[in-house]
């Protein structure tokens, strides 16, 4: 069964996601640190693509600018040609609510609320109204993720891999133009990470969603059709699947930009 789309996912928005020239710079005492040091991406309608990178060389500051949660200092993050730095808070929050859905390592989900009512949050109206159909639609979602016995279930009766579905649900419900997860196995042993791996393909090659992810496991990383690899704020690499063909090359390759035997004129 596949969701029916209420946007025009793949026909206006050709380019759901443009990051041009981010730079991102944080104080840590005296020091200053340069997360992001210029990062030009163009990602796809349809596309599904990981970011991989060593610890610090900024893949979450960049995920989280261009979801609009954190400010650029300079460059712009557009989503469906909307530049996110022209939003006020405000309308940034709302244009992020319903045009990106987020999934976090630790799934963020609230631990008071039943799986159904932490998907159906997003189509909650001002001052925790239901919207019409909102109960459908997030019942029809998790039913689709395979959780529908789970519905009536708080997160603390779920597995880690059934807590990652109810968020993806949740990510999924307003029917955005990408999905940014942001390390969406790290939490999850081999079992259900390889499950959520094999959703989130799902997700893209029968739906055309949109994915962005964040990982630093080549094997997490081998499930997309783009691996972008980023070393100290910087774009290093950016390879189509055709370029690993397996995750073994892959978690090679990666290994050796890592560990400082690649430069980037050889990659
Ligand atoms: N809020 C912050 N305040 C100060 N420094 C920060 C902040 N967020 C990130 N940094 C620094 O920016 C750099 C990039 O961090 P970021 O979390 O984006 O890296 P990462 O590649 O996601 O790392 P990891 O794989 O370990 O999660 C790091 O040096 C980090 O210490």
């Amino acid at each position: 069964m596949t969701l029916e789309s209420a946007s025009p996912r793949n026909s206006t928005a050709s380019i759901p996601l443009e990051t041009a020239d981010l730079v991102k710079t944080f104080h840590q005492g005296t020091n200053l640190v340069k997360a992001l040091n210029g990062v030009s991406l163009t990602f796809r309608a349809g596309e599904f693509a990981a970011i991989m990178g060593p610890s610090g060389c900024g893949k979450s500051t960049l995920l989280h600018v261009m979801a609009g949660l954190t400010r650029p200092d300079s460059g712009f993050v557009s989503v469906e040609g909307e530049k996110l730095s022209s939003l006020p808070d405000g309308r940034l929050t709302d244009f992020r609510r319903r045009r990106i859905g987020l999934v976090f390592q630790q799934f963020n989900l609230i631990t008071a609320l039943t799986a159904l009512e932490n998907v159906m949050l997003p189509l909650m109206a001002e001052g925790g109204r239901e919207t019409n159909g909102a109960r459908e639609r997030a019942t029809l979602l998790l039913d689709r993720l395979g959780l529908g016995e789970r519905i009536g279930h708080r997160p603390d009766a779920m597995s880690g891999g059934e807590q990652q579905r109810v968020a993806i649900a949740r990510a999924l419900v307003t029917d955005p133009a990408i999905i940014l997860a942001d390390e969406p196995t790290g939490s999850l042993d081999s079992g259900n990470g390889n499950a959520i791996c094999a959703l989130l393909k799902e997700l893209n090659e029968e739906e055309g969603r949109t994915i962005v992810m964040v990982t630093h496991e080549p094997a997490v990383a081998s499930w997309a059709g783009r691996v972008v690899v980023m070393k100290d704020g910087t774009v290093f690499s950016d390879w189509t699947a055709d370029q690993f063909p397996d995750a073994q090359s892959l978690a090679l390759r990666y290994q050796e930009i890592v560990s400082g035997n690649v430069t980037l004129g050889a990659v």
